[in-house]
């Protein structure tokens, strides 16, 4: 069974990618990560980051995630990231995606012992 640290991985978690010269990007990785499967999941964001830089966010302050949960933390700088957002025209099996290349602090929730991340919230 897939922990919920190694599901955060292969779900957002492509340090050595980089979507700024591929509008398929996400049409790829969506596929490749396994999250076309049963569905077109809606919305995703890769981090082109380190592992270690994205584990110690959970070293930052608690703060409110969007489901209330006082579990979140967000990055003290901003990380190169991709988010993926189904299109209108995308029909599954074909899952379409559209590619975005951004700076931005993300917001995770951790857990566990050692605190991972085992979310991803949102991106300020
Ligand atoms: N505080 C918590 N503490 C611990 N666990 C928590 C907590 N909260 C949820 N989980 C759990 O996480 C699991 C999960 O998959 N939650 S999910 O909301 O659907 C994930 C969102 C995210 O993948 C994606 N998204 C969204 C925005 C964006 O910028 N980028 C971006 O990628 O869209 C998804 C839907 O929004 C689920 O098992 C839930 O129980």
């Amino acid at each position: 069974k897939e922990s919920r640290a190694m599901r955060f991985q292969r779900q957002h978690m492509d340090p050595d990618g980089d979507s700024s010269n591929n509008s398929n990007y996400c049409n790829q990785m969506m596929r490749r990560r396994h999250m076309t499967e049963g569905r077109c999941k809606p919305v995703n964001t890769f981090v082109h980051e380190p592992l270690v830089d994205v584990q110690a966010v959970c070293l930052q302050e608690n703060i409110t995630c969007k489901n209330g949960q006082p579990n979140c933390h967000k990055s003290s700088s901003s990380m190169k990231i991709t988010d993926c957002r189904v299109t209108s025209g995308s029909r599954y099996p074909n899952c379409a995606y559209r590619t975005s290349q951004k700076e931005r602090h993300i917001i995770v929730a951790c857990e566990g012992n050692p605190h991972v991340p085992v979310h991803f919230d949102a991106s300020v």
